[in-house]
């Protein structure tokens, strides 16, 4: 589907990402060489999104068993690399299983983290193939008028491998010849949707328009907007959804304007082990100079800058995420079908977690 992916390996059995942090002005390539690269690369945000977080942290533990390094201590050290995105959790027990008992470790690990990738690929596809009728239907009820899609963050390619999740059914209704528009919320402080969402839509010829993260409500209001679509890090057994901070608030206002909420939800974001999400799920907070300072192409030199947004002296609060009640959320969309933001509606489609 896609030109590129965000993560891959070299001749020399090393593993190369992009590194986010520099689109869309610089296309920079980083080479992951130890597993404290990998740790290093998730935690500084060199890449992110849950799945691709995921990916990196199974890479990583290759890397250390490349490298010799105490694989507990890889493992450890990568658990510790971001609290929040499940999937880094789940793709570091998934290669802990796999490595149990393996005779070649290297070549085990190898293999499992490049399935990894291969599963979130198809993964993030039918994710697609299973949102897209909720975009045609609107389609057809306006005959055949623009769709207007509003989301937050990036939960795109550039979050995963390829098709991205919330970007999958737009990239497969624009593929069909549906007409759509996409509301990309800007996503202080690190700026994800500005940078990263503008970048991959660019790239796939979707219409689109930035906005400031506060204009959301309004264009609801003014009947603007037809269904939001967002990512999540974490969705919980009962539907309570973890995703970029500003994505709960996008929720109540398109409650109150009654506009379709979706969540697109690989079973890998899952947490069946957790009910209340505001009370269970662990929200990061970050550095406090991303709120501070932001980073961008400076008009005098050309060149990445960052710069300082407030006073020296004052302080900055800096939640990564929120956590919108399944209440809010009209339904998710997985690989398996669409359901209800409930346990009922999940276990339905993954009754192994009855
Ligand atoms: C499919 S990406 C999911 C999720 O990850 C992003 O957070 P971050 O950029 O901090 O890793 C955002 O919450 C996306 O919705």
């Amino acid at each position: 589907m896609s030109a590129f992916r965000t993560i891959w390996t070299t001749e020399d059995h090393y593993v190369e990402v992009i590194d986010q942090r520099k689109l869309p002005h610089e296309w920079v390539v980083e080479k992951l060489i130890s597993y404290k690269d990998a740790e290093r690369a998730i935690k500084e945000m060199v890449v992110r999104g849950a799945p691709l977080i995921g990916a990196t942290a199974a890479y990583g533990i290759y890397l250390a068993a490349k490298e010799g390094a105490d694989l507990n201590e890889a493992f450890a050290d990568l658990r510790l690399s971001r609290p929040t995105a499940v999937n880094l959790f789940w793709a570091l027990d998934r290669m802990k299983a796999k490595l149990a008992g393996a005779t070649d470790l290297v070549q085990t690990a190898w293999e499992e983290a490049a399935q990894i990738v291969e599963d979130d690929v198809e993964t993030c596809r039918m994710i697609g193939v299973h949102g897209l009728p909720l975009i045609e239907a609107i389609s057809k009820k306006k005959r055949g008028e623009t769709v207007h899609i509003l989301t937050h963050c990036n939960a795109g390619m550039l979050g995963c491998i390829e098709w991205g999740t919330i970007t999958s059914p737009i990239y497969q209704a624009v593929q069909k010849g549906i007409k759509v528009h996409v509301w990309v919320d800007e996503t202080r402080p690190r700026l994800q949707g500005a940078n990263l969402t503008c970048y991959e839509l660019t790239r796939h010829d979707v219409p689109h328009t930035l906005i400031v993260d506060n204009q959301g409500g309004h264009l609801m209001q003014h009947g603007m907007v037809d269904m939001c679509i967002v990512g999540t890090d974490r969705t919980t057994r009962q539907g309570d959804v973890a995703n970029k901070i500003g994505t709960y608030l996008k929720a109540l206002a398109a409650h109150d304007n009654h506009i379709p909420f979706y969540v697109a939800l690989p079973s890998t974001t899952l947490d069946m082990t957790i009910r209340d999400g505001l009370k269970e799920i662990p929200i990061e907070q970050r550095n406090q100079n991303e709120v501070r300072y932001v980073v961008g192409k400076s008009k005098i030199t050309g060149q990445l800058d960052e710069v300082l947004i407030c006073p020296e002296t004052t302080q900055a609060s800096n939640y990564g995420f929120d956590v919108t009640p399944a209440r809010l959320v009209t339904a998710l969309i997985t690989e398996r079908g669409v359901c209800n933001a409930s346990e009922e509606g999940l276990l339905k489609l993954f009754p192994e977690y009855n």
